[in-house]
């Protein structure tokens, strides 16, 4: 480089300024009145601009008036999020607009060692930004638009992903909406094809407005929750004929509230969640979230059950629960601490959404508990619960059954069994298993120590469940405030 010749180096500095020094020696050739209509012109540029949008504006009110089709879709609404989730699937473009937020996972469902180590995991989350996109689809023209307004409130929910919270308007060429509300049905099924093999639980915003999707679990196949075979049977026959249109025919025909309700009632990790979870994906239904001890009154409650669809599974977790804070916020209402009293759903409240003239036929109530002898009898009488299903602790078939589950070869475990093996494995395995002592839970944790050897697993549960039952069934935990003689 040093014995370069100096004319050879490109220097851009010079570059530029032989550029500038032509640009300004052209200009001082030009007249002044030359130099003024110039500067006129460009002075009148923004003002041509800003005539132009506004003749757009204008003349897109009259097309819109006169040719155009529309439909609008609320923010929030499941079809806004099937229009969008389709527009970024099937029409990507390039974007340079995003929107970023911080996304939080749990550690199990990321890859990451070193972040599985932590509880949770936060990500950088981006999302195409665009207010206006037009496209064909089938013949037709469409043009989408995304309401700047809503745009910002749904940005300030922090369970908001970025896709279906703003307002959309769907356009189309012509005098009839039908060809917007076909594409609309062409991303709905989209989406319902994109979900079947989730089951979407819906909960209560933060402002317990409006429900929104919680989470996508994917389904849980019914095999792999382990109950007396015979009760599940006749349940999961209950709720085929519950919802074949037949029943609800008869239902209708003989004036009989078409509705069905189920209790699911035993120890805590029996799999009352896990059961609902499989029975909604088994059917293709979505689940509704009730959290009785969140709700504030009795209107809400009824609110919230006018919104839910008649389709679905509602889930009334713990519903022991309303019984408790019932008589806490009696309690707390007629307290002397001069506190405001804790406002809360009644029975009466809940009894009305579950039978009243308010609830919607068709969907499938689900309630939860762990003490169902806390339960009030009106809430637990035929025709709210018309089916009590007990998930106790495990038997010792549902044990062979776990641990064939649990090492099935079709998992590819680090020591593949023959079947001879595998059976034998598992019935010495089960053999060890007091009957109806521990909870699918307890084994469930035990197995996820061995993962990947069956035969230590079959080696060593005889000296955990020594253990566990020394130590009380609960594990390797002494529970301190246990009474024994009570
Ligand atoms: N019967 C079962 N079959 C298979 N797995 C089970 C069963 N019971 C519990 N589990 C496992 O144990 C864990 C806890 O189960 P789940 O939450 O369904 O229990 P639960 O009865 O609803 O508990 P809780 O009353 O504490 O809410 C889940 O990971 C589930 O896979």
């Amino acid at each position: 480089m040093a014995n370069q010749p100096h004319h050879l180096i490109i220097d851009p500095w010079s570059q530029g300024l032989s550029v500038m020094r032509d640009v300004l020696s052209r200009w001082s050739r030009l007249d002044i009145t030359q130099v003024g209509s110039a500067i006129a012109i460009v002075g009148t540029i923004p003002t041509a601009v800003r005539l132009l949008g506004r003749v757009w504006r204008e003349a897109y009110h009259w097309v819109r008036l006169c040719f155009l089709a529309e439909v609008t879709i609320p923010g929030g609404d499941p079809l806004n999020r099937s229009v969008v989730k389709w527009l970024l699937d099937k029409r990507p473009r390039h974007h340079r607009s995003f929107t970023g937020r911080t996304q939080v996972q749990h550690a199990r469902s990321t890859p990451d060692l070193g972040a599985a180590l932590k509880k949770t995991r936060h990500q950088a989350q981006y999302c195409p930004h665009w207010h206006s996109r037009w496209f064909f689809q089938q013949g037709d023209f469409f043009i989408v638009n995304r309401s700047a307004d809503s745009f910002s409130a749904a940005l300030s929910d922090p369970s908001y992903d970025g896709i279906g919270g703003e307002e959309l308007t769907i356009s189309c060429l012509g005098w009839s909406a039908a060809p917007v509300m076909r594409f609309i049905e062409t991303c709905r099924a989209y989406t319902d094809r994109q979900a079947q093999f989730f089951v979407i639980i819906y909960a209560r915003d933060r402002y317990g407005l409006a429900w929104k999707p919680k989470t996508r679990t994917p389904i849980r196949h019914l095999d792999t929750v382990h109950l007396d075979k015979d009760v599940k049977d006749s349940l999961i026959s209950d709720v085929r004929n519950y919802l074949d249109p037949k029943t609800q025919k008869r239902y209708q025909s003989r004036s009989m509230p078409y509705r069905r309700g189920y209790l699911f009632y035993g120890p805590p990790g029996t799999g009352k969640s896990s059961l609902s979870v499989a029975i909604a994906g088994e059917f293709g239904l979505d689940i509704y979230e009730v959290k009785i001890p969140t709700i504030a009154t009795d209107a809400d409650l009824e609110h919230m059950f006018q919104e839910i669809p008649p389709r679905c599974v509602v889930l009334l977790e713990d519903i022991d629960a309303v019984g408790v804070d019932c008589a806490a916020s009696d309690k707390s209402s007629s307290s002397q601490d001069g506190k405001e009293p804790i406002s809360n759903c009644t029975m009466s409240g809940l009894l009305n959404v579950l039978d009243g003239v308010s609830s919607q036929e068709g969907r499938i109530v689900i309630m939860t508990t762990n003490r169902p002898e806390q339960l009030n009898s009106a809430l637990v009488r035929p025709g709210r619960v018309d089916m009590k299903v007990l998930l106790g602790n495990i038997s010792q078939a549902s044990s062979l059954e776990m641990f064939l589950r649990m090492f099935s070869p079709e998992l590819g475990i680090a020591q593949p069994l023959d079947s001879e093996e595998l059976l034998a494995l598992a019935a010495q395995f089960a053999r060890q298993i007091p009957e109806d002592t521990f909870t699918p839970s307890f084994l469930q944790g035990f197995f996820q120590l061995h993962l990947d050897c069956p035969r230590e697993a079959a080696a060593s549960i005889g000296p955990r469940v020594q253990k566990a039952l020394a130590h009380g069934i609960e594990g390797d935990f002494e529970m301190v405030n246990r009474n024994k003689n009570g």
